[in-house]
């Protein structure tokens, strides 16, 4: 591809240099290939246009970034924003996506609601596909990925793959990061989604209200004019998102209880816990739905209202979508019930947040007659902030608390553990996590609930720079078929 259709017009490109062939992009000097195209990006670590040099030495054709470097050798193309030029460049190169895309955004229930979308919209027929922090998740191709919202050479190598492979609809994940670093500015999104806002990331962006406007580029810049807004009412955000939306002039569907279930909203009138079930009394357009919704957890439903509004709002015909909802299943490690011992059921969650804690705790207090026992610990190298306010949460909220290991990364792990230890009285350190999923096993009595928290779906407890294999449904089978317990 020439360079010159690879950038918009704010791009300065020398006119002898508009030619130049390009053969693949790359944001990283140690994985140029030659006929490369490198974007130097300012990073948070260090900054790109260090690496110029490099990249030319591994044979890139030319360079993009916001100041002219002397590099001289290879033409330099000069853009205001390269992250965005990078994310525009990268649908250009990677030319088919989905005719049908949905992306969602909030700081829980992203992985659940486009979990939930393609399992809507697969029923309904259309070939579908989520990305996430699951990773890819389609009829042809399951493929893990580090990120929750991929950076934009691999999300649009991978949009154009699924197309070429059939798929017609994509729910995907809009993290903060992702947006504010323009990694899905190239995306044609033609519903966006957005659940909840509670403390997050803030090892990354500088203050609430930046993490909020990173959310709100979603409905500001990003849904196509014509497209549709499903927002969750139910939260003090909530008029903020709804008022982002309705300046863009979006079609709006609000969901929840404060929704308004006479026109475009889907509004909750009502639920109920049966066994692991909810049954939902909904109203859309004036009808009335009843619905049995087979998964644990009241935040489950806002995921499910927020999944149906994407699909309504992207096409699918109402009373088909609510008929599919009683055919969701969770995402891995969403609140999953994984075993039982004693009588007492066994959950596996991944609240790794505060909030997310305390919504996981409030959802299991009705399986637990006598006593709610959490396991949790929290990341290293990450927002130490919220380490005492989750050993608060766990405290107050459940009945035995168990501190343990949940990716230390080069943090000293008995330093975090002390931290959560600190603000939750009478709790239990067990730092290896396997025994603390022993521990926590072995005292489950009949009436009791067990709740594993923090790694959901993850294969590995990352200690240092080293990934060791670990999963909590495995420790659990193994603490199970052992009998150890
Ligand atoms: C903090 C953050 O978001 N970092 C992301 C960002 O890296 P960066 O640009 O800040 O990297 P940097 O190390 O400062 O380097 C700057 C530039 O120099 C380049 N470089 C660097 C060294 C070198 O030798 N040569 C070279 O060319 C780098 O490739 C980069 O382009 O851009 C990179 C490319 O897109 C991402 O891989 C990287 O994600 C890192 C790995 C990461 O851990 N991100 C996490 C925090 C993240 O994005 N999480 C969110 C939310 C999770 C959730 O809530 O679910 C996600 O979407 O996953
Ligand atoms: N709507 C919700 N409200 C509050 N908490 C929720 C909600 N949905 C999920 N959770 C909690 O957050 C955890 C993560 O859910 P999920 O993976 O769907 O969210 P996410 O936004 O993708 O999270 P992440 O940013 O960590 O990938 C769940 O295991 C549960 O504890
Ligand atoms: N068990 C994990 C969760 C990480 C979730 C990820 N989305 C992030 O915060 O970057 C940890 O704390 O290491
Ligand atoms: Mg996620």
């Amino acid at each position: 591809m020439k360079l010159r259709d690879l950038f918009s017009d704010d791009a300065a490109i020398e006119p002898q240099a508009e030619a130049v062939d390009v053969k693949g992009l790359s944001v990283d000097s140690r994985a140029v290939k030659p006929g490369d195209l490198f974007f130097a990006l300012a990073g948070s670590k260090t900054d790109g246009s260090r690496f110029i040099d490099a990249a030319i030495q591994a044979g890139a054709v030319a360079i993009a970034g916001d100041r002219p470097s002397q590099a001289g050798r290879v033409p330099f193309v000069v853009t205001p924003n390269p992250r965005r030029a990078l994310a525009l460049a990268a649908a250009t190169f990677y030319p088919r996506q989905p005719a049908t895309t949905a992306a969602v955004t909030g700081t829980s229930g992203k992985t659940s609601v486009a979990a939930f979308t393609r399992q809507i919209w697969e029923r309904l027929g259309h070939v579908s596909a989520s990305i996430g922090t699951i990773g890819l998740v389609s009829p042809k191709r399951t493929v893990y990925g580090s990120l929750t919202t991929p950076d934009p050479i691999a999300l649009h190598k991978q949009l154009d793959e699924i197309t070429g492979d059939g798929v017609t609809h994509l729910a995907f994940e809009a993290s903060s990061h992702g947006l504010d670093q323009f990694r899905l500015d190239g995306v044609r999104i033609a519903a966006g989604g957005f659940t909840n806002l509670s403390r997050d990331h803030m090892d990354y962006h500088p203050d609430e209200a930046h993490y909020l406007a990173a959310k709100l580029r979603l409905f500001r810049d990003l849904i196509a004019p014509d497209g549709a807004a499903v927002i969750s009412a139910d939260h003090d955000c909530s008029p903020q998102v709804i008022e982002a939306a309705r300046t863009r002039g979006l079609r709006v569907i609000a969901v929840g209880g404060n929704a308004d279930g006479d026109g475009e909203g889907i509004r909750l009138v009502g639920a109920s816990v049966e066994g692991f079930a909810q049954n939902l009394a909904l109203e859309h357009r004036g009808r009335n739905y009843t619905i049995r919704l087979p998964l644990v957890g009241e935040f489950q439903i806002e995921n499910a209202l927020v999944a149906a509004g994407l699909a309504i709002g992207t096409g699918s015909d109402p009373s088909a979508v609510f008929a599919a909802l009683e055919h969701l299943e969770g995402a891995k490690g969403r609140l999953e019930w994984v075993g039982e011992h004693n009588g007492a059921p066994i959950f596996v969650d991944y609240a790794h947040k505060p909030d997310a804690l305390a919504k996981s705790l409030q959802a299991l207090r009705p399986y637990a007659k006598r006593k709610l026992i959490v396991i949790f610990g929290a990341g290293g190298d990450r927002d130490a902030g919220k380490r005492p306010i989750m050993g608060a949460i766990a405290a107050e909220n459940a009945d035995q608390v168990i501190v343990t290991d949940d990716n230390p990364r080069s943090e000293n792990p008995a330093a975090i553990r002390a931290a959560i230890l600190a603000a939750a009285k009478g709790a239990t350190d067990i730092g290896d996590r396997t025994e603390a999923i022993k521990a926590g096993i072995a005292a489950l009595r009949p009436g009791d609930a067990l709740l594993i928290a923090g790694k959901g779906h993850e294969t590995g407890q990352i200690v240092g720079d080293k990934v060791l294999p670990f999963s909590d449904h495995e420790a659990v089978a193994a603490a199970l078929a052992a009998r150890v317990v």
